[in-house]
Protein backbone atom coordinates (compact mmCIF):
# COMPACT_ATOMS: atom_id res chain seq x y z
CA UNK A 1 0.00 0.00 0.00
CA UNK A 2 1.41 3.57 -0.71
CA UNK A 3 -1.04 5.66 1.08
CA UNK A 4 -4.02 4.51 4.31
CA UNK A 5 -6.69 6.37 4.62
CA UNK A 6 -8.49 7.48 7.56
CA UNK A 7 -12.33 8.03 7.26
CA UNK A 8 -13.78 10.45 10.33
CA UNK A 9 -17.27 8.63 9.50
CA UNK A 10 -15.69 6.29 11.98
CA UNK A 11 -13.64 5.96 15.22
CA UNK A 12 -12.83 7.94 17.83
CA UNK A 13 -9.89 10.57 18.41
CA UNK A 14 -7.89 7.65 20.04
CA UNK A 15 -8.20 5.01 17.31
CA UNK A 16 -7.26 7.40 14.73
CA UNK A 17 -4.27 8.53 16.44
CA UNK A 18 -3.43 5.18 17.56
CA UNK A 19 -3.48 3.91 13.48
CA UNK A 20 -1.66 7.48 12.54
CA UNK A 21 1.44 6.28 14.61
CA UNK A 22 1.23 2.72 13.80
CA UNK A 23 1.87 3.89 9.97
CA UNK A 24 4.74 5.90 10.92
CA UNK A 25 6.34 3.45 13.27
CA UNK A 26 6.32 1.36 10.29
CA UNK A 27 7.48 3.54 7.75
CA UNK A 28 10.67 4.14 10.14
CA UNK A 29 11.01 0.45 11.26
CA UNK A 30 11.22 -0.59 7.46
CA UNK A 31 12.07 1.93 5.17
CA UNK A 32 9.04 2.72 3.85
CA UNK A 33 6.92 5.58 2.97
CA UNK A 34 3.45 5.22 3.19
CA UNK A 35 1.34 8.45 3.55
CA UNK A 36 -1.62 9.37 5.79
CA UNK A 37 -4.77 10.49 4.28
CA UNK A 38 -7.43 12.23 6.25
CA UNK A 39 -10.76 11.95 5.19
CA UNK A 40 -13.18 14.13 6.60
CA UNK A 41 -16.92 13.39 7.78
CA UNK A 42 -18.50 16.43 5.88
CA UNK A 43 -22.20 17.62 6.62
CA UNK A 44 -23.80 14.90 4.57
CA UNK A 45 -27.12 12.71 6.02
CA UNK A 46 -25.96 9.87 7.45
CA UNK A 47 -27.68 7.51 10.09
CA UNK A 48 -26.00 7.08 13.67
CA UNK A 49 -24.28 3.73 14.64
CA UNK A 50 -27.13 1.37 15.23
CA UNK A 51 -26.51 0.74 19.28
CA UNK A 52 -23.64 -1.10 18.50
CA UNK A 53 -24.92 -3.44 16.05
CA UNK A 54 -22.85 -4.22 13.56
CA UNK A 55 -26.07 -4.23 11.01
CA UNK A 56 -29.32 -4.76 11.23
CA UNK A 57 -31.88 -6.56 8.30
CA UNK A 58 -34.97 -4.34 7.27
CA UNK A 59 -37.84 -6.73 5.54
CA UNK A 60 -39.86 -5.89 2.63
CA UNK A 61 -42.91 -3.79 4.05
CA UNK A 62 -41.86 -3.16 7.82
CA UNK A 63 -42.72 0.33 9.36
CA UNK A 64 -39.68 2.02 10.90
CA UNK A 65 -39.11 5.15 12.10
CA UNK A 66 -36.06 7.53 11.57
CA UNK A 67 -36.02 10.51 14.05
CA UNK A 68 -33.26 13.12 14.90
CA UNK A 69 -34.51 12.56 18.51
CA UNK A 70 -31.29 11.03 20.66
CA UNK A 71 -32.55 7.60 21.92
CA UNK A 72 -31.17 5.84 25.21
CA UNK A 73 -30.12 2.60 25.05
CA UNK A 74 -30.84 0.09 23.41
CA UNK A 75 -32.27 1.69 20.68
CA UNK A 76 -36.38 1.36 20.33
CA UNK A 77 -36.77 -1.78 17.96
CA UNK A 78 -36.90 -0.80 14.24
CA UNK A 79 -35.71 3.14 14.88
CA UNK A 80 -33.01 4.81 13.11
CA UNK A 81 -31.57 8.31 14.59
CA UNK A 82 -30.63 10.36 11.76
CA UNK A 83 -27.78 13.24 12.33
CA UNK A 84 -28.99 15.69 10.26
CA UNK A 85 -31.44 18.20 12.32
CA UNK A 86 -33.37 19.57 9.29
CA UNK A 87 -34.42 15.84 8.58
CA UNK A 88 -38.16 15.97 9.53
CA UNK A 89 -39.23 19.24 8.03
CA UNK A 90 -37.37 18.76 4.58
CA UNK A 91 -38.94 15.37 4.01
CA UNK A 92 -41.87 14.92 2.70
CA UNK A 93 -44.60 11.96 2.32
CA UNK A 94 -44.49 9.96 -0.16
CA UNK A 95 -40.43 10.46 -0.91
CA UNK A 96 -38.04 7.51 -1.57
CA UNK A 97 -35.88 7.14 1.22
CA UNK A 98 -31.95 5.12 -0.42
CA UNK A 99 -29.67 3.71 2.21
CA UNK A 100 -26.17 3.76 0.89
CA UNK A 101 -27.38 4.80 -2.72
CA UNK A 102 -29.90 1.75 -2.90
CA UNK A 103 -28.72 -1.14 -0.46
CA UNK A 104 -32.46 -0.66 1.01
CA UNK A 105 -35.21 1.28 0.23
CA UNK A 106 -38.07 3.31 2.20
CA UNK A 107 -41.18 5.35 1.59
CA UNK A 108 -41.99 7.96 3.73
CA UNK A 109 -45.21 7.02 4.99
CA UNK A 110 -45.95 9.81 8.00
CA UNK A 111 -44.29 12.61 9.71
CA UNK A 112 -45.26 13.13 13.60
CA UNK A 113 -42.78 16.02 14.73
CA UNK A 114 -39.15 15.06 14.96
CA UNK A 115 -39.91 11.32 13.39
CA UNK A 116 -40.67 10.21 10.03
CA UNK A 117 -42.66 7.16 9.42
CA UNK A 118 -41.09 4.82 6.74
CA UNK A 119 -41.96 1.31 5.06
CA UNK A 120 -39.43 -0.49 3.75
CA UNK A 121 -40.07 -1.10 -0.04
CA UNK A 122 -36.75 -2.78 -1.06
CA UNK A 123 -35.24 -4.87 2.12
CA UNK A 124 -31.70 -4.95 3.07
CA UNK A 125 -29.43 -4.81 5.02
CA UNK A 126 -28.63 -1.71 7.27
CA UNK A 127 -25.04 -0.71 8.17
CA UNK A 128 -24.03 2.09 10.31
CA UNK A 129 -23.53 5.52 10.03
CA UNK A 130 -24.62 4.88 6.51
CA UNK A 131 -25.85 7.68 3.80
CA UNK A 132 -28.72 8.82 3.12
CA UNK A 133 -30.89 10.43 0.73
CA UNK A 134 -33.89 11.36 -0.40
CA UNK A 135 -35.87 11.69 -3.95
CA UNK A 136 -38.97 12.91 -4.90
CA UNK A 137 -40.11 12.48 -8.54
CA UNK A 138 -37.08 10.94 -9.79
CA UNK A 139 -34.19 13.19 -8.37
CA UNK A 140 -32.20 13.53 -5.60
CA UNK A 141 -33.75 16.16 -3.21
CA UNK A 142 -31.51 19.00 -1.88
CA UNK A 143 -33.45 21.62 0.17
CA UNK A 144 -31.80 23.04 3.47
CA UNK A 145 -29.29 20.23 3.53
CA UNK A 146 -27.40 22.00 0.54
CA UNK A 147 -27.03 24.78 2.55
CA UNK A 148 -25.01 22.75 5.18
CA UNK A 149 -21.50 23.79 5.28
CA UNK A 150 -18.63 21.14 3.47
CA UNK A 151 -16.53 21.34 6.03
CA UNK A 152 -18.69 20.85 9.52
CA UNK A 153 -17.29 22.53 12.95
CA UNK A 154 -16.73 18.65 13.63
CA UNK A 155 -14.20 18.54 10.02
CA UNK A 156 -12.57 21.72 11.12
CA UNK A 157 -11.42 20.31 14.62
CA UNK A 158 -10.18 16.93 13.08
CA UNK A 159 -8.20 19.16 10.61
CA UNK A 160 -6.80 20.83 13.68
CA UNK A 161 -5.80 17.22 14.50
CA UNK A 162 -4.56 16.24 11.23
CA UNK A 163 -2.28 18.83 11.22
CA UNK A 164 -1.22 18.00 14.73
CA UNK A 165 -0.97 15.16 13.99
CA UNK A 166 1.18 15.82 10.40
CA UNK A 167 -0.76 14.00 8.17
CA UNK A 168 0.12 14.08 4.49
CA UNK A 169 -3.87 14.72 2.94
CA UNK A 170 -6.44 16.07 3.97
CA UNK A 171 -9.38 14.36 1.29
CA UNK A 172 -12.14 16.90 1.47
CA UNK A 173 -15.73 14.80 1.50
CA UNK A 174 -18.53 16.63 -0.66
CA UNK A 175 -16.78 19.56 -2.09
CA UNK A 176 -19.06 21.90 -3.80
CA UNK A 177 -16.89 24.15 -5.02
CA UNK A 178 -13.26 25.57 -5.61
CA UNK A 179 -14.02 27.88 -2.95
CA UNK A 180 -13.78 25.43 -0.23
CA UNK A 181 -10.28 24.35 -1.48
CA UNK A 182 -9.03 27.70 -1.21
CA UNK A 183 -10.05 28.43 2.15
CA UNK A 184 -8.62 24.84 3.63
CA UNK A 185 -5.12 25.74 1.72
CA UNK A 186 -5.06 29.06 3.07
CA UNK A 187 -5.90 27.45 6.95
CA UNK A 188 -2.93 25.24 6.44
CA UNK A 189 -0.57 27.38 5.30
CA UNK A 190 -1.26 29.77 8.20
CA UNK A 191 -1.89 26.99 10.85
CA UNK A 192 1.37 24.65 10.11
CA UNK A 193 4.08 26.76 9.17
CA UNK A 194 6.49 25.05 6.67
CA UNK A 195 4.19 21.85 6.38
CA UNK A 196 3.12 21.26 3.03
CA UNK A 197 -0.35 19.06 3.35
CA UNK A 198 -1.87 18.41 0.51
CA UNK A 199 -5.71 18.78 -0.09
CA UNK A 200 -7.46 16.24 -2.13
CA UNK A 201 -10.97 16.99 -3.79
CA UNK A 202 -13.25 14.11 -3.30
CA UNK A 203 -15.94 14.86 -6.29
CA UNK A 204 -19.59 12.68 -5.26
CA UNK A 205 -21.67 15.54 -5.35
CA UNK A 206 -23.60 16.88 -8.10
CA UNK A 207 -22.66 20.42 -7.47
CA UNK A 208 -19.01 18.98 -7.59
CA UNK A 209 -19.64 18.18 -11.16
CA UNK A 210 -20.99 21.40 -12.29
CA UNK A 211 -17.55 22.77 -11.12
CA UNK A 212 -15.20 20.19 -11.88
CA UNK A 213 -12.59 21.67 -13.41
CA UNK A 214 -11.99 24.90 -11.25
CA UNK A 215 -12.21 22.35 -8.19
CA UNK A 216 -9.39 20.25 -10.08
CA UNK A 217 -7.59 23.31 -10.57
CA UNK A 218 -7.50 24.38 -6.79
CA UNK A 219 -6.78 20.94 -5.31
CA UNK A 220 -3.61 19.02 -5.05
CA UNK A 221 -5.45 15.86 -6.08
CA UNK A 222 -8.89 14.38 -6.45
CA UNK A 223 -11.35 11.30 -5.82
CA UNK A 224 -13.19 9.84 -7.68
CA UNK A 225 -15.74 8.87 -4.77
CA UNK A 226 -18.13 6.71 -6.69
CA UNK A 227 -19.71 4.88 -3.62
CA UNK A 228 -21.45 8.49 -3.05
CA UNK A 229 -21.85 9.22 -6.68
CA UNK A 230 -23.64 6.14 -7.05
CA UNK A 231 -26.24 7.64 -4.40
CA UNK A 232 -26.67 11.06 -6.22
CA UNK A 233 -26.27 10.75 -10.11
CA UNK A 234 -28.11 7.34 -12.16
CA UNK A 235 -25.45 4.79 -11.77
CA UNK A 236 -24.81 4.32 -15.87
CA UNK A 237 -23.66 7.62 -15.52
CA UNK A 238 -20.62 6.90 -12.85
CA UNK A 239 -18.12 5.03 -15.34
CA UNK A 240 -18.23 8.00 -17.77
CA UNK A 241 -17.97 10.39 -14.74
CA UNK A 242 -15.20 8.80 -13.80
CA UNK A 243 -13.21 8.85 -17.02
CA UNK A 244 -13.75 12.40 -17.28
CA UNK A 245 -12.16 12.68 -13.71
CA UNK A 246 -9.48 10.30 -14.03
CA UNK A 247 -8.38 12.19 -17.71
CA UNK A 248 -8.68 15.75 -16.73
CA UNK A 249 -6.53 15.36 -13.73
CA UNK A 250 -4.08 13.58 -16.12
CA UNK A 251 -4.28 16.66 -17.77
CA UNK A 252 -4.27 19.38 -15.19
CA UNK A 253 -1.30 17.24 -13.16
CA UNK A 254 -3.16 16.59 -10.67
CA UNK A 255 -3.19 12.82 -8.71
CA UNK A 256 -6.23 10.62 -8.72
CA UNK A 257 -8.26 8.34 -6.80
CA UNK A 258 -10.68 5.75 -7.97
CA UNK A 259 -12.72 4.77 -4.97
CA UNK A 260 -15.29 2.45 -3.86
CA UNK A 261 -16.71 -0.90 -3.77
CA UNK A 262 -13.27 -1.97 -6.56
CA UNK A 263 -13.66 -5.72 -4.47
CA UNK A 264 -17.20 -5.48 -2.54
CA UNK A 265 -17.54 -9.09 -2.61
CA UNK A 266 -13.90 -9.74 -0.68
CA UNK A 267 -15.46 -8.03 2.47
CA UNK A 268 -17.41 -11.60 2.52
CA UNK A 269 -15.05 -13.38 0.30
CA UNK A 270 -11.96 -14.65 -0.47
CA UNK A 271 -12.07 -14.16 -4.16
CA UNK A 272 -13.23 -11.51 -5.93
CA UNK A 273 -16.00 -11.43 -8.50
CA UNK A 274 -14.96 -11.88 -12.15
CA UNK A 275 -16.60 -8.22 -12.57
CA UNK A 276 -14.75 -6.53 -9.81
CA UNK A 277 -11.45 -7.69 -11.55
CA UNK A 278 -12.71 -6.21 -15.01
CA UNK A 279 -13.73 -3.00 -12.71
CA UNK A 280 -10.05 -2.50 -11.40
CA UNK A 281 -8.75 -3.71 -14.77
CA UNK A 282 -10.73 -0.73 -15.93
CA UNK A 283 -9.48 1.83 -13.62
CA UNK A 284 -5.77 0.89 -14.34
CA UNK A 285 -6.19 0.85 -17.96
CA UNK A 286 -7.50 4.46 -17.46
CA UNK A 287 -4.30 5.33 -15.85
CA UNK A 288 -5.39 6.59 -12.26
CA UNK A 289 -2.71 7.16 -9.68
CA UNK A 290 -4.40 5.29 -7.32
CA UNK A 291 -7.34 2.52 -6.15
CA UNK A 292 -8.97 2.51 -3.20
CA UNK A 293 -10.03 0.19 -1.03
CA UNK A 294 -12.62 0.99 1.79
CA UNK A 295 -15.18 -1.55 3.37
CA UNK A 296 -12.55 -4.29 1.98
CA UNK A 297 -10.08 -3.29 4.45
CA UNK A 298 -11.75 -1.35 7.12
CA UNK A 299 -13.81 -4.11 8.03
CA UNK A 300 -13.95 -6.95 5.39
CA UNK A 301 -12.62 -10.50 6.77
CA UNK A 302 -9.78 -10.39 3.74
CA UNK A 303 -8.31 -7.07 4.24
CA UNK A 304 -4.82 -7.99 2.90
CA UNK A 305 -6.04 -10.48 0.22
CA UNK A 306 -8.24 -7.73 -1.04
CA UNK A 307 -4.46 -5.70 -1.00
CA UNK A 308 -2.67 -8.48 -2.93
CA UNK A 309 -5.34 -9.02 -5.55
CA UNK A 310 -5.00 -5.32 -6.38
CA UNK A 311 -1.41 -5.08 -6.36
CA UNK A 312 -1.68 -8.24 -9.45
CA UNK A 313 -4.71 -7.60 -11.10
CA UNK A 314 -3.18 -3.85 -11.95
CA UNK A 315 0.61 -5.54 -12.19
CA UNK A 316 -0.73 -7.60 -14.83
CA UNK A 317 -2.46 -5.45 -16.55
CA UNK A 318 0.40 -2.78 -16.76
CA UNK A 319 2.28 -5.64 -17.68
CA UNK A 320 -0.20 -6.72 -20.70
CA UNK A 321 -0.35 -2.96 -21.90
CA UNK A 322 3.66 -2.68 -22.04
CA UNK A 323 3.41 -5.52 -24.08
CA UNK A 324 0.98 -4.67 -26.48
CA UNK A 325 3.24 -0.97 -27.11
CA UNK A 326 -0.16 0.52 -26.39
CA UNK A 327 0.81 4.00 -25.66
CA UNK A 328 -2.54 5.87 -25.63
CA UNK A 329 -2.19 9.47 -27.37
CA UNK A 330 -3.56 11.60 -25.12
CA UNK A 331 -2.41 14.98 -26.02
CA UNK A 332 -1.11 16.78 -23.07
CA UNK A 333 -1.52 20.19 -22.64
CA UNK A 334 1.12 22.20 -21.33
CA UNK A 335 0.35 23.10 -17.20
CA UNK A 336 2.97 25.29 -16.68
CA UNK A 337 2.97 28.88 -15.35
CA UNK A 338 6.26 29.73 -15.99
CA UNK A 339 9.26 29.82 -18.24
CA UNK A 340 11.63 27.09 -16.13
CA UNK A 341 8.59 25.16 -15.34
CA UNK A 342 8.03 24.58 -18.83
CA UNK A 343 11.69 23.55 -19.27
CA UNK A 344 10.78 20.87 -16.89
CA UNK A 345 7.73 19.96 -18.38
CA UNK A 346 9.76 19.53 -21.74
CA UNK A 347 12.93 17.61 -20.29
CA UNK A 348 9.72 15.24 -18.62
CA UNK A 349 7.71 14.98 -21.69
CA UNK A 350 10.88 14.11 -24.01
CA UNK A 351 12.71 11.90 -21.03
CA UNK A 352 9.47 10.25 -21.21
CA UNK A 353 9.31 9.52 -24.97
CA UNK A 354 13.11 8.68 -25.19
CA UNK A 355 12.23 6.11 -22.11
CA UNK A 356 9.75 4.27 -24.49
CA UNK A 357 11.65 4.82 -27.34
CA UNK A 358 14.98 3.26 -26.44
CA UNK A 359 13.18 0.41 -24.15
CA UNK A 360 14.95 1.95 -21.03
CA UNK A 361 14.93 0.20 -17.64
CA UNK A 362 14.67 2.82 -15.41
CA UNK A 363 14.59 7.06 -15.12
CA UNK A 364 16.04 8.59 -12.08
CA UNK A 365 14.49 12.01 -11.33
CA UNK A 366 16.16 14.32 -8.42
CA UNK A 367 13.70 17.00 -7.44
CA UNK A 368 13.62 18.99 -4.47
CA UNK A 369 10.11 19.74 -4.38
CA UNK A 370 8.70 16.97 -5.84
CA UNK A 371 7.00 18.62 -8.86
CA UNK A 372 9.79 17.48 -12.18
CA UNK A 373 8.76 13.94 -10.63
CA UNK A 374 4.74 14.54 -10.95
CA UNK A 375 5.67 16.08 -14.44
CA UNK A 376 7.17 12.67 -15.29
CA UNK A 377 4.75 10.48 -13.91
CA UNK A 378 1.90 12.40 -15.73
CA UNK A 379 3.64 11.04 -18.93
CA UNK A 380 3.08 7.99 -17.65
CA UNK A 381 6.13 6.12 -18.99
CA UNK A 382 7.23 2.40 -19.40
CA UNK A 383 9.47 1.80 -17.01
CA UNK A 384 10.29 2.03 -13.25
CA UNK A 385 10.60 5.83 -12.55
CA UNK A 386 13.45 6.19 -9.06
CA UNK A 387 12.41 9.82 -7.52
CA UNK A 388 15.46 11.12 -4.83
CA UNK A 389 14.18 14.04 -2.69
CA UNK A 390 15.84 15.52 -0.08
CA UNK A 391 12.35 15.72 1.95
CA UNK A 392 10.40 12.59 3.35
CA UNK A 393 7.07 14.91 3.23
CA UNK A 394 7.35 15.09 -0.03
CA UNK A 395 8.59 11.76 -0.21
CA UNK A 396 5.31 10.43 1.23
CA UNK A 397 3.46 12.46 -1.33
CA UNK A 398 4.97 11.32 -4.04
CA UNK A 399 3.60 7.73 -3.45
CA UNK A 400 0.36 8.97 -4.16
CA UNK A 401 1.40 9.07 -7.76
CA UNK A 402 1.22 6.83 -10.63
CA UNK A 403 4.55 4.97 -11.14
CA UNK A 404 6.54 6.79 -8.93
CA UNK A 405 8.61 5.09 -6.48
CA UNK A 406 10.10 7.64 -3.72
CA UNK A 407 13.38 7.45 -1.92
CA UNK A 408 14.47 10.61 0.26
CA UNK A 409 18.22 10.94 0.02
CA UNK A 410 19.90 14.06 0.84
CA UNK A 411 21.73 14.59 -2.80
CA UNK A 412 24.25 17.63 -4.27
CA UNK A 413 24.54 19.45 -7.35
CA UNK A 414 27.01 17.12 -8.06
CA UNK A 415 25.16 14.52 -10.65
CA UNK A 416 28.64 12.14 -10.90
CA UNK A 417 28.35 11.91 -6.74
CA UNK A 418 24.08 11.27 -6.55
CA UNK A 419 23.95 8.84 -9.84
CA UNK A 420 26.78 7.31 -7.84
CA UNK A 421 25.30 6.88 -4.41
CA UNK A 422 21.79 5.78 -5.83
CA UNK A 423 23.27 2.97 -8.54
CA UNK A 424 24.22 1.56 -5.05
CA UNK A 425 21.40 1.86 -3.12
CA UNK A 426 18.96 0.67 -5.82
CA UNK A 427 21.66 -2.42 -6.51
CA UNK A 428 21.81 -3.08 -3.07
CA UNK A 429 17.76 -3.62 -2.86
CA UNK A 430 17.73 -5.84 -6.54
CA UNK A 431 16.18 -2.68 -8.26
CA UNK A 432 18.56 -2.43 -10.85
CA UNK A 433 22.10 -4.21 -12.15
CA UNK A 434 25.16 -2.85 -13.75
CA UNK A 435 24.43 -2.80 -17.75
CA UNK A 436 20.88 -1.65 -17.25
CA UNK A 437 19.91 1.95 -19.56
CA UNK A 438 18.62 4.58 -17.32
CA UNK A 439 17.98 8.09 -17.65
CA UNK A 440 18.78 10.78 -15.19
CA UNK A 441 16.86 14.13 -14.79
CA UNK A 442 17.26 16.38 -12.86
CA UNK A 443 15.58 19.94 -11.60
CA UNK A 444 18.24 22.00 -10.51
CA UNK A 445 20.97 21.26 -13.21
CA UNK A 446 17.72 20.78 -15.62
CA UNK A 447 19.29 18.08 -17.23
CA UNK A 448 18.88 14.89 -19.05
CA UNK A 449 21.00 12.32 -19.20
CA UNK A 450 21.22 8.49 -20.86
CA UNK A 451 23.42 6.03 -19.35
CA UNK A 452 24.25 2.39 -18.81
CA UNK A 453 24.72 1.36 -15.07
CA UNK A 454 28.48 0.69 -14.25
N1 LIG B 1 -12.78 2.41 11.51
C1 LIG B 1 -13.76 1.58 11.19
N2 LIG B 1 -14.15 0.61 12.03
C2 LIG B 1 -15.15 -0.23 11.72
N3 LIG B 1 -15.83 -0.22 10.56
C3 LIG B 1 -15.49 0.69 9.68
C4 LIG B 1 -14.44 1.65 9.92
N4 LIG B 1 -14.32 2.44 8.85
C5 LIG B 1 -15.24 2.00 7.97
N5 LIG B 1 -15.95 0.96 8.45
C6 LIG B 1 -17.01 0.24 7.77
O1 LIG B 1 -16.58 0.04 6.42
C7 LIG B 1 -17.64 0.21 5.50
C8 LIG B 1 -17.30 1.27 4.50
O2 LIG B 1 -17.34 2.53 5.14
P1 LIG B 1 -18.09 3.78 4.55
O3 LIG B 1 -19.25 3.34 3.70
O4 LIG B 1 -18.33 4.76 5.62
O5 LIG B 1 -16.91 4.37 3.71
P2 LIG B 1 -16.73 5.02 2.30
O6 LIG B 1 -17.91 4.87 1.43
O7 LIG B 1 -15.44 4.54 1.82
O8 LIG B 1 -16.43 6.54 2.61
P3 LIG B 1 -17.29 7.82 2.93
O9 LIG B 1 -17.89 7.56 4.27
O10 LIG B 1 -16.21 8.85 2.98
O11 LIG B 1 -18.26 8.01 1.83
C9 LIG B 1 -18.87 0.53 6.34
O12 LIG B 1 -19.60 -0.67 6.54
C10 LIG B 1 -18.31 1.02 7.65
O13 LIG B 1 -19.21 0.78 8.71
C1 LIG C 1 -14.92 7.17 -0.71
C2 LIG C 1 -16.18 7.85 -0.64
O1 LIG C 1 -16.34 8.81 0.06
C3 LIG C 1 -17.28 7.37 -1.46
O2 LIG C 1 -17.08 6.53 -2.34
O3 LIG C 1 -18.39 7.88 -1.27
K1 LIG D 1 -15.63 10.41 4.74
MG1 LIG E 1 -18.38 9.38 0.28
Amino acid sequence: MNVARLNMCHGDREWHRAAIRAVRSLNEEKGFAVAVMMDTEGSEIHMGDLGGASSVKAEDGEVWTFSVRSFELPLPERTINVNYDGFAEDVRVGDELLVDGGMARFEVIEKIGPDVKCRCTDPGLLLPRANLTFWRDGSIVRERNAMLPTISSKDWLDIDFGIAEGVDFIAVSFVKSAEVIRHLKSYIAARSRGSDMAVIAKIESIDSLKNLEEIIRASDGAMVARGDMGAQVPLEQVPSIQQKIVQLCRQLNKPVIVASQLLESMIEYPTPTRAEVADVSEAVRQRADALMLSGESAMGRYPDKALSVLRSVSLRIEKWWREEKRHEALELRSVSSSFSDKISEEICNSAAKMANGLGVDAVFVFTKTGHMASLLSRCRPDCPVFAFTTSTSVRRRLNLQWGLIPFRLAFSDDMESNLNRTFSLLKARGMIQSGDLVIALSDMLQSIQVMNVP
